[in-house]
């Protein structure tokens, strides 16, 4: 479903990986690993269809994500570094927009129900900047929940997460490979004991090479 095959990638003129082939099928999670600066955070951008790889290619249903153009982005959620969220909206009119903005009507009712299983229903119509960190990370969470695509790219999901709420996300993963979808994360962090088969691929350069 997802193919990467002989990608190579380089920043400021330095090699990241080369000749980096992987391939994820329906159901399937991958834990991308590696140390400060390894490349996990550009391979998730190349993912996304956010940048380019000097060589090599991935495809998403058989089909080169060049090719899709913008379609892709509609099978797919990104889960930065940023959260993605507007500062001054609260977090019920950041999810219904981003659903709106992806052509998907989401009711105000079904919006309440996703921010009640992550935890911010009494935050709803806070606006976003004042919210702590770990509230800003289950708003931008809320969209995994109320907007449906197969793949997630998710980088460092459980940064600033409270342990409950690491282990609610571990179980929200988990859930959405078992029912077809891909997950592909980074994470420092031990993952939730939810998440039980996922792949391993150590970002070195002599690993990837
Ligand atoms: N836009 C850019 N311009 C120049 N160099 C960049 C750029 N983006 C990333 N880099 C460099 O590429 C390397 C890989 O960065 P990346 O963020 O992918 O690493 P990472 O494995 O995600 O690291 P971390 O575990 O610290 O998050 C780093 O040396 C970084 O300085």
């Amino acid at each position: 479903m997802l193919s990467v095959s002989r990608l190579s990638a380089e920043r400021a003129d330095r090699p990241l990986f080369t000749n980096l082939s992987f391939a994820l099928n329906a159901g399937q999670c991958l834990h991308l690993r590696g140390a400060n600066g390894a490349g996990k955070t550009s391979l998730l951008k190349m993912l996304a269809g956010l940048s380019t790889a000097q060589d090599g290619e991935i495809t998403w249903q058989g089909k080169a994500l060049a090719a899709w153009g913008d379609d892709y982005y509609a099978a797919l959620h990104y889960l930065g570094h940023k959260d993605g969220l507007k500062d001054l909206l609260s977090p019920l009119t950041n999810l219904r927009l981003t659903a709106s903005l992806s052509g998907q009507v989401l009711s105000e009712a079904a919006a309440l129900k996703t921010l009640t299983q992550v935890g911010l229903i009494r935050q709803c119509d806070l606006a976003v900047r004042s919210l702590s960190q770990g509230q800003k990370k289950r708003a931008a969470l809320a969209r995994l929940l109320a907007i449906s695509r197969p793949l997630w790219l998710l980088d460092e999901p459980f940064v600033g997460l409270d342990q409950a709420a690491q282990n609610q996300l571990g179980e929200w993963i988990a859930q959405h490979a078992s029912s077809g979808g891909l997950v592909i994360l980074t994470s420092h962090q031990a993952l939730p004991k939810a998440i039980q088969n996922i792949t391993e691929l150590e970002l070195t350069m002599s690993s990837a090479a």
